[in-house]
């Protein structure tokens, strides 16, 4: 492999009068103007699409309003907890932040700057999965409505279940012991079971006239789990589904528990080459075990990939099915064209969802390159900047005929002959995985990557525990490794939404 192929900048800022590919030169700009640019953006305007840069019928602020509202911004609200998160654990950072080069090159660092705020909206060879954990919650998607048992919930003035509150449906008793984070329909919970066993509860609010996201994801996870049953190997990095259920208005569903996602690591940790590689090999694996199950997700993107827990933590999941579809074999049953003017997130969208085409295993797996290229050389990607949604889709175009060098330079050299064989593959035609996979375990070998290594996020220096939080500590910490713990503390913890 030449030597350039190797050369990894660590720059992820445009630099000054860079000559974007929409033709026109840019000033470098600060990550505060952007998001100043992306805050104005998001007021006003009543358009078809969320500030997110999702088709929602919705606003991303989760009311039924006609103009988004930057305060509520989904964006808004990430890139301010992101934020607060960086302003915590910036005296934690570790790393080569200088650019001084170091022996090895795959050991050399990618940082990622805090997210670009672009102004327009705009998934390895690991060891077998260990057994699932035997939870006392049935495996069962039976749904009830108790007003007794709604009696026992607890909210806040948001109507945010508060810790201690209790649901109890058929088949289904968990206790709410905090929040872990919110998307744009709603909010996730830690819970646990009798059995002291931790899941994940994601919840929603059912309100009329707005078509609910929870139970469409409900709806696959359930048929992913019968899938499952049947074919116990397949499907491990997507999570477990523990059932669902209903209290009065609020629908909630029980999943695994995992840590936090892939993008909000690499934007807080300097990742090696090394990394960046795993986490895309996992990344892809996710994707063949979706399809596998017989779904396409149509929003693949770091953001929706999470790490996993205790021996798990090298593991990453493919989560928030909200956007997924049943994958259609026959040709003639195949819609000509998608319902929706564009589905997805616009950095990440494959070029089918630009023309308002239907998303098949393909465009997955476009949308998965995008995610590694951003990965490998953050911020890097020609449309990164881009408002406008068809001259993001023409660069997309260009970026597979004509991948410019500087991003060539920065991916391991494989990925050409991925991205060759991903432009090629039709609509309809089933993705050649094994081939890709193939290319992958090359791209592993010529780079001696290690899978065993830890990642850099495991390797950040924990807190020191206050004597007075040490009972509480150990109650978090029953059941987690000493590895995991740092994960716990540093990741999960702080994504509590605090206020
Ligand atoms: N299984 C899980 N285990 C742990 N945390 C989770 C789990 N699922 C979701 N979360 C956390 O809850 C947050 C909200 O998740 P959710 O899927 O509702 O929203 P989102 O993906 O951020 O947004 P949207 O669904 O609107 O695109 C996530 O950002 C993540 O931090």
């Amino acid at each position: 492999m030449p030597d350039s192929k190797r050369k990894r900048t660590r720059n992820a800022e445009p630099s000054k009068g860079e000559t974007y590919k929409s033709g026109s030169v840019r000033k470098r700009t600060s990550g505060n103007q952007d998001a100043k640019k992306k805050e104005k953006r998001c007021t006003g305007k009543i358009e078809e699409k969320c500030c997110t840069g999702k088709i929602e019928e919705k606003c991303c602020s989760g009311k039924n309003e006609d103009k988004c509202c930057a305060a509520k911004c989904e964006r808004y609200l990430k890139r301010k907890k992101q934020q607060r998160r960086k302003n915590k654990h910036s005296s934690r950072r570790h790393g080569n932040r200088d650019g001084k080069k170091k022996d090895k090159k795959k050991k050399q660092k990618i940082k990622r700057s805090p997210l670009p705020q672009p102004p327009s909206p705009s998934p390895s060879p690991l060891p077998p999965p260990p057994p699932p954990p035997s939870p006392n919650i049935p495996d069962t998607s039976k749904t009830s409505s108790t007003r007794k048992e709604a009696e026992k919930l607890r909210f806040d003035a948001e109507k945010k279940l508060l810790p201690g509150a209790k649901i109890a449906v058929p088949n289904i008793e968990v206790t709410v012991l905090k929040l872990l984070g919110e998307g744009g329909f709603g909010q996730v919970y830690l819970v646990r079971d009798s059995k002291e066993n931790r899941y994940a509860m994601k919840t929603e609010y059912m309100r009329e006239g707005i078509s609910s996201r929870i139970k469409m994801e409900v709806k696959a996870y359930d048929k992913i789990a019968k899938y499952r049953k049947e074919h116990p190997k397949s499907g491990i990095r997507l999570l477990g589904f523990f059932g669902s259920g209903a209290i009065d208005n609020l629908k909630f569903f029980i999943m695994s528990l995992v840590g936090p996602s892939v993008d909000s690591l690499v934007t807080k940790y300097e990742i090696s080459f090394g990394t960046a590689l795993r986490l895309c090999i996992e990344m892809f694996n996710g994707i063949v075990d979706l399809h596998t199950c017989g779904f396409v997700h149509r929003d693949i993107k770091p953001e929706n990939y999470a790490i996993g827990l205790n021996a798990d933590r090298r593991r990453v999941y493919l989560v928030d099915l909200g956007m997924v579809v049943r994958i259609i074999e026959e040709s003639d049953r195949m819609p000509t064209s998608s319902k929706y003017d564009f589905i997805g997130t616009q950095l990440y969208a494959p070029r089918t969802s630009h023309l308002g085409n239907v998303q098949t295993q393909r465009d997955d797996l476009e949308s998965w390159i995008y995610s590694c290229v951003d990965l490998f050389a953050p911020n890097k990607l020609p449309w990164a900047y881009e408002c406008d949604r068809q001259k993001a889709g023409d660069l997309k175009d260009e970026f597979f005929k004509n991948p410019p060098s500087d991003i060539l330079s920065q991916i391991p050299a494989p990925f050409e002959e991925i991205m060759r064989k991903v432009n090629m593959v039709s609509m309809m035609q089933k993705p050649d995985y094994k081939a890709i996979r193939d290319l992958l375990d090359n791209a592993a070998k010529m780079d001696e990557i290690d899978f065993d290594e830890p990642f850099e996020w495991e390797l950040a220096k924990q807190p020191k525990p206050k004597d007075d939080s040490a009972g509480k500590k150990k109650d978090i910490s029953e059941k987690l490794d000493r590895t995991q713990l740092t994960i716990v503390e540093n990741e999960v913890a702080g994504r509590v939404v605090a206020g």
